[in-house]
């Protein structure tokens, strides 16, 4: 199998920015790629504002210089070629992928797995633009990625052993426990969270309780971590939407996207990263006290 010293990163946006922030604390070599330089640009500034952060309460054992030095900017994917690992994090929307996966066949060489972020899409579906389908595997951060323990690792349809083995073999090189899943709409952790934040948005809209409240109900009376807004919120409603649509369209009505989501995403109200969705936050990324919407 490959040895993995150097690892590509595509799209660089909340969860690129996250898993290339991983790599370099982990020792990789790490390129980034985006189609728009200014995310690219903010990618850098997010994780140089990390490692600061994260070296402060001693969470980091190598210097803030060593780490940012890892980090590598690429201004086509062609600077990938000589990556022997690549993570596509790009947006949720299949026809964007397909050319990513596309592209990235021809740049990198055989034995280098082609992994995908996605959220719930299908990893076959994704694997058949490349005319190497055996070596796509999913690969499925959390957010945010230097504190979430778990990476989902997906295998297609066509994915080979191999590339299953080494993506498992990556993301434990990367401080991750990771758990294999057999494809299907969602995997294992998706499925479940998607149909929580959107039954969340069910409620809100029938007037059961204000947003703040459903979510202190959430993590004070079933122990959740964080309520389905706040997750909501971090994750983005536009993501969280093209999941559902997408769980809707494979299982069925019971993921049939609440009409006040789809409203929310509609008025630009995404999340944490636009600074408001259900709650807003100020400049520095910290929700405003008593900013909940009321519906
Ligand atoms: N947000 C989450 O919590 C979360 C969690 C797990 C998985 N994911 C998945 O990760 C992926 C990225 O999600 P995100 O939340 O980071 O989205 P995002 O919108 O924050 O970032 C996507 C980035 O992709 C870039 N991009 C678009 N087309 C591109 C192309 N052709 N080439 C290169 N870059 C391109 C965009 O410019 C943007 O910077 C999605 O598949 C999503 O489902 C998201």
């Amino acid at each position: 199998m490959r040895e993995v010293k150097r690892i590509g990163v595509v799209g660089t946006g909340v969860m690129g920015q996250g898993i290339a922030y991983q790599a370099a604390v982990s020792g990789f070599e790490t390129w980034m790629y985006d189609a728009r330089p200014e995310a690219l640009e903010k990618a850098l500034e997010q994780i140089a504002a990390l490692v600061k952060r994260q070296k402060e309460k001693g969470f980091l054992r190598d210097e803030p210089g060593d780490v940012l030095g890892r980090l590598r900017t690429a201004r086509s994917l062609g600077e990938l070629s000589e990556c022997d690992f690549v993570i596509e994090a790009v947006t949720e929307d299949l026809a964007v992928k397909h050319s990513v996966f596309r592209e990235l066949d021809g740049v990198c060489a055989p034995d280098v797995v082609l992994a995908t972020n996605t959220s719930a899409k299908s990893i076959t579906e994704i694997a058949a633009a490349a005319a190497m389908p055996e070596r796509v595997v999913g690969m499925h951060f959390f957010n945010p990625v230097h504190r979430m323990e778990l990476v989902e690792v997906v295998r297609g349809l066509e994915s080979a052993e191999w590339a299953v083995e080494q993506t498992e073999g990556v993301g434990r090189s990367l401080g991750k426990e990771t758990i294999r899943v057999n494809e299907r709409p969602g995997f294992a952790t998706s499925r479940i969270s998607a149909m929580i934040g959107n039954e969340a948005f069910y409620m809100l809209m029938e007037g059961v309780s204000s947003a703040e409240e459903i979510d202190k109900a959430i993590k004070l009376g079933l122990h959740f971590p964080m309520g389905p807004f706040e997750l909501g919120d971090l994750v983005g409603w536009d993501t969280r939407l093209h999941v559902l649509e997408y769980l809707h369209q494979t299982l069925g009505e019971k993921f049939r996207p609440c009409p006040l989501l789809v409203q929310y995403v509609r008025a630009g109200r995404l999340g944490k990263k636009v600074g408001r969705g259900v709650y807003e936050y100020d400049e520095e990324g910290r929700r405003i006290p008593g900013s909940a919407s009321g519906r």
